[in-house]
């Protein structure tokens, strides 16, 4: 069955949008992130990712990716699995943690937040 392989342009159901490159021998890769909100009244900009996945001989192989926020000192860490299903329809079914910086060591307990996104190829 088809192995995912993560390179190209994809949407989650917030409406961002990322591209991914070429993912090499080793499955790593890098690419770029337009998310569609932010929790910051800055502008968003286009930001980058690096990540891997596995390209081993599985289908439906794990990956991670880290979008280092360019307009913002925040991060996230998107952490999922990508399924094909029987029409060759592929999803990335994730989980990120969103860290923003804390004002002080008193903040830290409330500078992570978690969701959930599901992320489909854009044609
Ligand atoms: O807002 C931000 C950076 C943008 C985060 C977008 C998140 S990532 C998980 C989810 N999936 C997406 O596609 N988009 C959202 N940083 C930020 C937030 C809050 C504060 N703050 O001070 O409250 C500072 C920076």
């Amino acid at each position: 069955e088809r192995k995912c392989i993560l390179t190209g342009d994809w949407q989650n159901d917030l409406g961002s949008n990322m591209t991914i490159s070429a993912v090499n021998g080793a499955g790593q890769f890098s690419g770029l992130y337009l998310t569609a909100v932010s929790a910051t009244e800055k502008p968003i900009l286009v930001s980058p990712l690096n990540g891997s996945q596995h390209v081993d001989n599985l289908e439906h192989p794990t990956f991670g990716f880290t979008v280092k926020w360019s307009f913002s000192d925040s991060t996230t860490v998107f952490v999922g699995q990508c399924f094909t299903d029987d029409h060759g329809k592929e999803t990335l079914q994730t989980m990120w943690l969103l860290r923003v910086k804390a004002k002080s060591m008193d903040d830290n307990w409330k500078a992570t937040t978690v969701g959930t996104n599901v992320f489909t190829r854009i044609k």
